[in-house]
């Protein structure tokens, strides 16, 4: 691959995917922020202690917020968050518009709105370049302190997919790659939405059996979703889908479990978040929204988006996840 790797978003994942990918060798890679001040402090300092503190930046990256330098890229990592995926595509406009650029979209979540997966957004927006994902478990201070991590690559386009993963697999980071893009999408946009609910149960001191009983039906239902959207079910099977969910679902590390923890605790939405970004508290409408159009049965996402809603009470919740009529596994 000739060009720099850029990665457009410099928060806590952005930084740390940036120092992966120099870590793996290959070169040059561009952190692209749409602050200049910030930019200009990471420039100076080699760090990005607001978003990532107590990192060092790799020699191999240059901080800018100069959105042209993003143009001379030979593959771009989006890592905004899922909401800002369109107006991030949308301001960097024509820088984006070489042909078959790879836009490897590494926010988790669904757009609110129009439902759109954030792939999706990329062929809306940029229908020249080729749309990936790349999920998986994977805390940004993890890989940031260089620790054993494992995600998944996927596009359309298989030789594409091999050829990205291996430029950004490092000693530390292994990437797989795989050209199910549906299904690796769904499995990091539901499992936060799941993570919530977990953090839930935690805070609310329900048990070590009721958080299992969740993310065992948390993954059923999210398998449902993902089934009813053509995705393959060992797609979610894997990385972004069960090894997500595993991680998230049991984590305080996890923003959106330790929301939910909060949630459990008794604290009130709107200040629960102490003013980190909660994915899954902006996917849960929108996902709960399409699961109804397509016919899939998602309980534990509709309760936890009727919590976020002020539309029923956790006591609520766990009385009608509890009292559902009785069923088949399945
Ligand atoms: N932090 C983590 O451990 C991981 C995060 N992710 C996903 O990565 C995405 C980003 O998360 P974080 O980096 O943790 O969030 P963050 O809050 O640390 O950083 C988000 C960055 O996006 C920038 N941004 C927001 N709107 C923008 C726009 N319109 N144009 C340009 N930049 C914009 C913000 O200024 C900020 O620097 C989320 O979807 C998250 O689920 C995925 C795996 C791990
Ligand atoms: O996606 C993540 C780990 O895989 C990060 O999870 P949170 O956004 O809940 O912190």
């Amino acid at each position: 691959m000739s060009g720099p790797l850029a990665v457009v978003g410099a928060g806590a994942w952005g930084t740390a995917l940036a120092n992966a990918a120099a870590r793996a060798g290959g070169g040059r890679v561009l952190l692209w922020g749409r602050n200049p001040d910030a930019m200009a402090v990471l420039a100076a300092t080699r760090t990005n202690e607001r978003a990532l503190p107590g990192v060092e930046l790799a020699p191999e990256i240059e901080p800018t917020a100069d959105a042209a330098a993003v143009g001379a890229a030979s593959a771009v990592l989006l890592v905004v968050p899922a909401q800002a995926v369109r107006g991030a595509l949308a301001g960097l406009g024509s820088v984006l518009a070489a042909p078959d650029l790879p836009i490897i979209v590494c926010a988790k979540g669904i757009e609110r709105g129009s439902g759109a997966f954030p792939c999706d957004i990329v062929a809306e927006l940029c229908p020249r370049a080729v749309p990936a994902v790349l999920s998986g478990p994977s805390f940004a201070a993890d890989v940031a302190r260089d620790l054993p991590t494992a995600v998944v690559l996927a596009s359309a386009k298989a030789g594409l997919a091999r050829k990205l993963a291996a430029r950004l697999s490092g000693p530390a980071l292994r990437v797989y790659h795989g050209t199910d893009v549906r299904g690796v999408e769904i499995g990091g946009a539901a499992k936060n939405v799941l993570a919530i609910a977990c953090g839930i149960v935690a805070g609310r001191g329900l048990g070590e059996s009721a958080r299992a009983a969740l993310v065992a039906r948390g993954f059923a239902e999210l398998a449902r979703f993902a089934r009813a959207h053509g995705a393959r079910a060992e797609t979610l099977m894997g990385l972004s889908g069960l090894g997500d969910l595993v991680l998230t679902c049991g984590s305080a590390q996890s923003r959106n479990f330790a929301f939910g923890e909060a949630l459990g605790r008794g604290e009130v939405p709107a200040t629960a978040a102490a003013g980190k970004l909660v994915e899954g508290a902006f996917t849960a409408p929108v996902l709960v929204d399409k699961a109804a159009r397509a016919g899939v049965d998602m309980p534990i996402a509709q309760a936890v988006a009727a919590i976020l809603d002020g539309a029923i009470t956790v006591n609520e919740a766990v009385d009608m996840l509890m009292m559902r009529p009785l069923k088949a596994e399945a």
